[in-house]
C-alpha cells in the first residue's frame, strides 16, 4: 500500500506584512520555518522570494507578476484576510501556486467600521470632534439628520452586506440593495429588498458598496450614477478603492450631489492626490476595516491553520484558485489522481512525440468516480504535459496550461455500474488516437488496457515500466528479456494482451530503465519507457 500523499510541501514561509502572531506560532509549531519581515520593497521581495514555498501577506504587498516570476519554488500565496486584488492571481494560476485568503476573519470589523461611518456621517461626528478640538463650541453648524427611517442603498449583498443591512436595520434604517448572484430570496430573508441599479440610485439616501473591486464594480457609482441619485446622498466605501469613482465623487461633493463621503479605502495606498480626503465633508480612514484584534487574531489563525491542514493533506480551505486541487483531498481521490497523472505519462511516453496534443477526453465508470473526472482530466494533463519538475505543470495550472497549448478537454461519465470504477483517458496527437484504460485497487493505481490491448495482468502504475507494440510469437517474451539481460536490466513481470491476432501491446515492470531503446527495434513496432 502507498502512503497518502502530501499535497503541497510548505518548508519555509515569509510574512511580509504585520500579521497577528498567533499565524507564526501555529506555522512553527507545524513544522514550517518562518521569517517575518515588514516594509519590504518590490526589489528586496523580488530577491528574497525564491527563498520561500510560501508566502502571507494583507493588502499592502503587491503581489505581481514580476514578484511571482521570480519565485522559483512558491507554492501558495495566502491572503489574511478577503480581499485578492493584490495578487495576480492569473500569473500565480499559471504558475501552479495556490491563493488562499481567509473570507470571513475581518467581516465583522468591515461592517462595524461601515456603521460607524454610517453614523457619524449622519451627525458629523468627526467635524464636530476636530471643532471642538479647536476650542470651538459650535452647535448649529453640525446639525445632523436621524438614519430613522431612511433608505440605505447596499451594493454587494455577501458577507458584509448582509452584516452591514441587519446592523442598521436596528436603527430603523429601510434597507434595497442590489447583487447578480445573491438570491433575492436570499437577502429578503436579512430585510434586504434587491432591485436594480437604475431603480436603486434614486430611491437612497445613503450607499455602502461591498463588492470585490472587478473591471464590471470598478466606477460602479460615477458621474451617471451620481446624477441619479437624491441630492445629498451620502456615500460609505469601505470595500475596495475605485468603486466608488474617485473624481466622480469629488465633483459630486463639490457640486452638494453628494452629502458626504465615508471612505477607508482608496486606488491609490496611501493616496498621492489628498483632495478627496481633505474635503469638509468626507471623513476617512487609512484602510482600518479589518484593523481589529479580533479580526486579526481571526485571520492570521485561520490563514496559518489553512497552510497546516493543506499540508497535512487534511483539506483545502480559502483557496481561490484551487477548485480543481480541493476535491482531490481524501486518501481515495488521491490515488485516482495518481492514476490520471499516470496514464497521462503513460500516453506521453507511447506517443512519443513532442507535437501538441489536439484533445484529452477522459471517460469515467462507476458510481464512485461520477464526480471525478474534473480532477482526473486536470491530473491526465498534468501527466502529459509533465517534464519531471517541481514547478511543472501541477492540479492548480494544469487546465490554463492546457487551454495555453490549445488542448481542448472533454469530459464524460458513463453510469454502467463497474463497481471497482474506470478512467479511460483518450489523447489525439497528430491525428493519432491513443487511450489507456486504468482503475485503482486496493489502493493501487493500475492500467488495464493500452492501445485497444487489454493486459492479462493489470499494471501497477509505479516503478520503471517499458512498453512494446509486436505480433504475437513465442519467441518475442525470451529475445526482448536477452536484451534486457545483456543490458543488465532485471525484469520483474511481464504482461502480455488477452488477444493473440495482430499487433498487441505488452508491457514489463524492469528494476530500471533501458540506457537506449534502439536494440528492441528489430522486434517491436514501438516502445516507450518511464517511470511513474
Ligand atoms: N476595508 C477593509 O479593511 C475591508 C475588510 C474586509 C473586506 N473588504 C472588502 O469588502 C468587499 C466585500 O467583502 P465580502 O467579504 O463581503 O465579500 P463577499 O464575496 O462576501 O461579497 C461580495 C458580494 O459582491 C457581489 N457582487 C459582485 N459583483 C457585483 C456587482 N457588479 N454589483 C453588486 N454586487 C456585486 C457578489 O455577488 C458578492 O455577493 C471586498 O472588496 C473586500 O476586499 C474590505
Ligand atoms: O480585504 C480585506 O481583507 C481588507 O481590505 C483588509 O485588508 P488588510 O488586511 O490589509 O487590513
Amino acid at each position: 500500500m502507498r502512503s497518502k500523499m502530501a499535497p503541497v510541501s510548505i518548508r519555509r514561509v515569509l510574512i511580509s506584512e504585520s500579521v497577528d502572531p498567533s499565524c507564526k506560532t501555529i506555522l512553527q509549531e507545524n513544522g514550517i520555518e518562518v521569517t517575518e519581515r515588514q516594509n519590504m520593497s518590490k526589489d528586496e521581495l523580488i530577491a528574497q522570494i525564491k527563498d520561500y514555498d510560501g508566502l502571507i501577506v494583507r493588502s499592502a504587498t503587491k503581489v505581481t507578476a514580476d514578484v511571482i516570476g521570480a519565485a522559483s519554488s512558491l507554492r501558495v500565496i495566502g491572503r489574511a484576510g478577503t480581499g485578492v486584488d493584490n495578487v495576480d492571481v492569473d500569473v500565480a494560476t499559471k504558475k501552479g501556486i495556490i491563493v488562499m485568503n481567509t473570507p470571513s476573519g475581518n467581516t465583522i470589523s468591515a461592517a462595524e467600521l461601515t456603521c460607524t461611518l454610517l453614523m457619524s456621517l449622519s451627525r458629523h461626528v468627526l467635524q464636530a470632534a476636530i471643532s471642538m478640538k479647536a476650542e470651538n463650541w459650535d452647535r448649529k453648524k453640525f446639525m445632523g439628520a436621524e438614519l430613522y427611517g431612511k433608505t440605505l442603498g447596499i451594493v454587494g449583498l455577501g458577507r458584509i452586506g448582509k452584516e452591514v443591512a441587519t446592523r442598521m436595520q436596528s436603527f430603523g434604517m429601510r434597507t434595497i440593495g442590489y447583487d447578480p448572484i445573491t438570491p433575492p430570496e436570499v437577502s429578503a430573508s436579512w430585510g434586504v429588498e434587491q432591485m436594480s441599479l437604475e431603480e436603486l440610485w434614486p430611491q437612497c439616501d445613503y450607499i455602502t458598496v461591498h463588492t470585490p473591486l472587478m473591471p464590471s464594480t470598478t466606477g460602479l457609482l460615477n458621474d451617471v450614477s451620481f446624477a441619479k441619485c437624491k441630492r445629498g446622498v451620502k456615500v460609505v466605501n469601505c470595500a475596495r478603492g475605485g468603486i466608488i469613482d474617485e473624481a466622480a465623487l469629488l465633483r459630486a461633493l463639490e457640486s452638494g450631489q453628494c452629502g458626504g463621503a465615508g471612505l477607508d479605502v482608496f486606488v491609490e495606498e496611501p493616496p498621492r492626490n489628498w483632495a478627496l480626503v481633505k474635503h469638509p465633508n468626507v471623513i476617512s480612514c487609512p484602510h482600518l476595516g479589518a484593523s481589529t484584534k479580533e479580526a486579526q487574531a481571526r485571520c492570521g489563525q485561520d490563514i496559518a491553520l489553512q497552510i497546516v491542514d493543506m499540508v497535512k493533506g487534511k483539506a483545502l480551505v480559502g483557496a481561490v484558485n484551487a477548485q480543481v486541487l480541493a476535491s482531490t483531498f481524501t486518501s481515495d481521490s488521491q490515488q485516482w489522481v495518481r492514476l490520471g497523472e499516470a496514464m497521462g505519462r503513460v500516453l506521453k511516453a507511447c506517443s512519443s512525440s513532442k507535437q501538441p496534443y489536439a484533445h484529452v477526453h477522459i471517460t469515467t465508470q462507476g458510481d464512485c468516480l461520477k464526480k471525478s473526472a474534473g480532477f482526473l482530466s486536470s491530473a491526465a494533463v498534468v501527466g502529459l504535459l509533465s517534464e519531471g519538475t517541481e514547478n511543472g505543470p501541477n492540479l492548480v495550472n494544469a487546465l490554463p496550461l492546457a487551454e495555453e497549448t490549445g488542448i481542448t478537454i472533454k469530459k464524460s461519465h458513463s453510469d454502467v455500474n463497474e463497481a471497482n470504477g474506470t478512467c479511460m483517458v483518450e489523447v489525439s496527437v497528430n491525428g493519432s488516437i491513443y487511450t489507456a484504460l486504468g482503475s485503482v485497487r486496493a489502493e493501487v493505481p493500475i492500467l488495464l488496457e493500452l492501445n485497444g490491448s487489454v493486459f492479462r495482468q493489470p499494471i501497477p502504475l509505479f516503478g520503471n515500466l517499458l512498453f512494446f507494440k509486436a505480433a504475437g510469437s513465442p519467441q518475442l517474451l525470451p529475445s526482448v528479456a536477452s536484451i534486457l539481460a545483456a543490458a543488465a536490466v532485471e525484469m520483474d513481470y511481464f504482461s502480455a494482451s488477452t488477444a493473440s491476432e495482430g499487433d498487441q501491446w505488452y508491457c514489463m515492470g524492469i528494476q530500471s530503465l533501458l540506457g537506449d531503446l534502439g536494440s528492441l527495434k528489430p522486434l517491436v513496432k514501438e516502445a516507450a519507457q518511464l517511470t511513474v
